[in-house]
């Protein structure tokens, strides 16, 4: 079993040209979020906006735009009606990258199923958008967009219609076979987060701690990945280093705050730091 190598994950973080623009680094869209989870919108955005893209979209229902735009002025907003979802769509057709899930709610898997027949983009499809799907995962094989799912155990077992304490007993399997099977770059979540592609491939995470493991944490790994799919790192490069930095997040934070105290919102503003100390590694 190999460890993600600090090298690739620093890689991400590519020097800007002097010239560029906006443009340059892609648009993401964020389709997560719903009354009573726009934690898990801002945490997603956040993070996105915080690991370079060009441009973040959060398509938002509007009973929550005024919660996460107000706290995120950076980036742009799609608002849909409960009842119409169309405006969504058209969002999807400008973005480089999509994110779809996060706290989005299971109320609608037809939409989750419709943004993945209709992507022609790298897509990160998280939380409610696998739980939407894992009655059949068969549109999974339909999908022509590079997917990269990121499970935690418990839904993990929902795709594999078995038990967390299964997923558990053989991690490496489940990620590598669920990956090789569909033909998607699968994040098995948890300590010792796995990186599975459909050619055989496979990380282990050597970073992050138990303090981690609190509500948010998966929404920021959601986005991170998310950005760099956007400024077109090819997908399992973007999930492993995102799954690295995102680890190394939560270690500073734990160093400074303590596993007991420390938040996702801590791990979210550790990453200017842990982007400065790449940067200027990168001059010597
Ligand atoms: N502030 C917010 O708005 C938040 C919204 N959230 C959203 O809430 C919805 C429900 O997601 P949840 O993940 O909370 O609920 P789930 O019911 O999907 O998962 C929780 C269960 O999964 C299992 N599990 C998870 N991680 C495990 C691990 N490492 N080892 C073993 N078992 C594990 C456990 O049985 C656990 O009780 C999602 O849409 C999610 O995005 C969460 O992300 C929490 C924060
Ligand atoms: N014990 C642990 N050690 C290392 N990382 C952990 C641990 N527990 C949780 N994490 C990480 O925290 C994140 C939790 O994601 P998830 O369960 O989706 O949270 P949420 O949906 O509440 O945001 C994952 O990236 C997972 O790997
Ligand atoms: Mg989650």
């Amino acid at each position: 079993m190999n460890w993600i190598p600090e090298q690739l994950a620093f890689s991400v973080a590519k020097q800007r040209p002097k010239d560029s623009n906006k443009g340059t680094f892609g648009r993401l869209l964020c389709i997560c979020g719903s009354a009573g989870m726009a934690g898990a919108a801002m945490l997603c955005t956040g993070a996105a906006l915080r690991c370079g893209t060009g441009l973040v979209d959060a398509a938002l229902p509007e009973s929550i735009y005024p919660i996460v735009a107000s706290r995120l002025p950076e980036a742009v907003y799609t608002v849909y009606r409960e009842d119409d979802f169309s405006p969504v769509l058209h969002s999807l057709r400008k973005a480089s990258a999509c994110v779809l899930g996060c706290g989005l709610s299971t109320a609608h898997p037809e939409r989750v199923r419709n943004v993945l027949r209709a992507c022609c983009d790298p897509l990160v499809l998280d939380a409610d958008g696998l739980n939407c799907i894992a009655e059949d995962v068969s549109v999974l094989d339909t999908v022509s967009a590079p997917l990269v799912l990121t499970p935690h155990p418990g839904e993990m077992a929902r795709l594999l219609h078995c038990s967390v304490e299964d997923v558990q007993a053989d991690r490496v399997g489940a990620a590598a076979s669920f990956a090789a099977e569909h033909k998607v770059i699968l994040v098995l979540k948890g300590a010792g987060t796995l990186v599975a592609a459909p050619d055989g491939r496979l990380l282990k995470n050597p970073t992050g701690n138990p303090g981690m493991a609190r509500g948010g944490s998966g929404d920021l790994l959601a986005g991170m990945i998310g950005a760099f799919l956007a400024q077109g790192i090819e997908p399992y490069t973007a999930a492993a280093a995102a799954v690295y930095l995102h680890g190394l997040a939560g270690d500073r934070c734990a160093a400074r705050f303590s596993q007991q105290a420390m938040l996702p919102h801590d791990m979210l503003n550790e990453l200017p730091r842990i982007f400065l100390r790449i940067e200027n590694t990168r001059r010597i």
